[in-house]
């Protein structure tokens, strides 16, 4: 009989007493996973609401979920989703009952994981104090449920999420091929071993797979041979097409995935610079760089419209690729914003925003033009 794996401590068991551990070494390893799954989710979620409630971007659902820190990703990703898709009818529930107050209401998005769990979801061992709490309320919370339904006339619960869904739109799974790293043919072999693949017929270095194919733990993906970029996203340097041995400039670069496919296409030859203004993102910028095995790229923490085009460093420059911050409406299915609260209603913080955007784009795509145009020696 396989051994159950022993759980490295982490922070959601440091914080527990002495009694709790005991209660969570009793339960079934099934339970336990669901357990921590509920806590990692929770925190995942409230890194996604904070940044929706702001408008600002923490990083996509998916990249939260794939972090390192987060161990039961295929679990924590299926809960996150889920009561992202059930919220409004999560809230509803407990607002209908009166639950969230107190301390519990410091802990919403446990509490929201956790009523996902007792209403929709799997079954729930009273273990944690939140656990317990609410399986108190089991009963008034599917009373409220039952009440709701009736109130919006409709007879299941699928029907009530689609009240406010936004129909999910199934794209290809795209895969760039990091041709400092492997070859498009070895890849598409290797990957074909368990998946269908064929060749993009505009993008090169791009292959194609079906929607929803799960790559993320794949040994191509995870040594930097191969990246999960999009159809769009790979066509930009695609388009720019620059040669081996040319400087560019890469102007608005996290998190690099642009960067990483101009150092393929130009084969390790020339030099690229990769300006990011935030600081956090320059990390990940940083992360991409390395895993893809370029070593001829410099990165720059600052602000592209402050590089002095007369700059003798910068003057050998021969093209800019220009990729500035935007709204994402583009990418609003891969990255699941449709599942957030700000989705469905557009108010006038998003149309402030996207003024911002919008002068910030001008401003950057006037700077590259006229530092091309007059100082650098190339063209666009
Ligand atoms: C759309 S993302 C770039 C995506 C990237 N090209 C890729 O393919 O991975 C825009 C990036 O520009 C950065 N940015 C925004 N304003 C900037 C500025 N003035 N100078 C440099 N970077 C900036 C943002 O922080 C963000 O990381």
């Amino acid at each position: 009989m396989a051994r159950a794996k022993k759980m490295k401590p982490t922070r959601a068991t440091s914080t527990l007493g002495p009694a709790d551990k005991l209660e969570i070494k009793r339960l079934s390893n099934a339970e336990r996973s669901a357990y921590f799954s509920r806590r990692e989710a929770a925190k995942v979620l409230r890194s996604v609401l904070e940044g929706d409630a702001r408008r600002r971007a923490v990083g996509s659902i998916k990249s939260l979920v794939f972090r390192p820190a987060i161990r039961n990703k295929k679990g924590t990703f299926a809960l996150v989703c889920q009561t992202l898709k059930h919220l409004a009818i999560i809230k509803n529930v407990l607002e209908a009952s009166s639950i969230l107050k107190g301390k519990w209401k410091r802990q919403a998005e446990l509490i929201f994981i956790i009523t996902y769990d007792i209403l929709f979801g799997q079954a729930v061992s009273p273990v944690g104090d939140a656990e317990k709490f609410l399986m108190q309320w089991k009963d008034a919370l599917q009373l409220a449920l039952a009440r709701l339904l009736v109130k919006e006339k409709v007879k299941t619960v699928e029907d009530l999420v689609n009240l406010n869904q936004i129909p999910e739109v199934s794209k290809p799974r795209y895969v760039r091929v990091n041709t400092l790293k492997i070859d498009v043919d070895s890849a598409l072999l290797e990957l074909g071993r368990q998946n269908m693949v064929q060749k993009d017929d505009v993008v090169p270095d791009l292959l194609i797979l079906p929607p929803a194919t799960d790559l993320h733990n794949h040994p191509l993906v995870i040594n930097g041979s191969v990246f999960l970029q999009g159809k769009a996203s790979s066509m930009v340097a695609t388009a720019l097409d620059p040669k081996p041995g040319w400087e560019v400039l890469d102007a608005c670069a996290a998190p690099g995935n642009k960067t990483a496919h101009l150092a393929a296409l130009m084969r390790g030859k020339g030099r690229i610079i990769a300006c990011e203004l935030n600081k956090e993102r320059v990390k990940r910028l940083k992360e991409t760089i390395k895993l893809s095995g370029a070593s001829n790229i410099k990165v720059l923490n600052g602000d592209f419209l402050n590089i002095n085009p007369k700059d003798p460093s910068v003057s050998t420059i021969r093209a800019i690729l220009l990729d500035p911050s935007c709204s994402g409406s583009g990418t609003v299915s891969v990255r699941l914003d449709n599942l957030l609260p700000s989705y469905a209603a557009a108010d006038v913080k998003d149309t402030e925003r996207l003024n911002k955007l919008a002068a910030f784009q001008k401003k950057a795509l006037a700077h590259a033009l006229s530092s091309l145009g007059i100082y650098f020696k190339g063209t666009i």
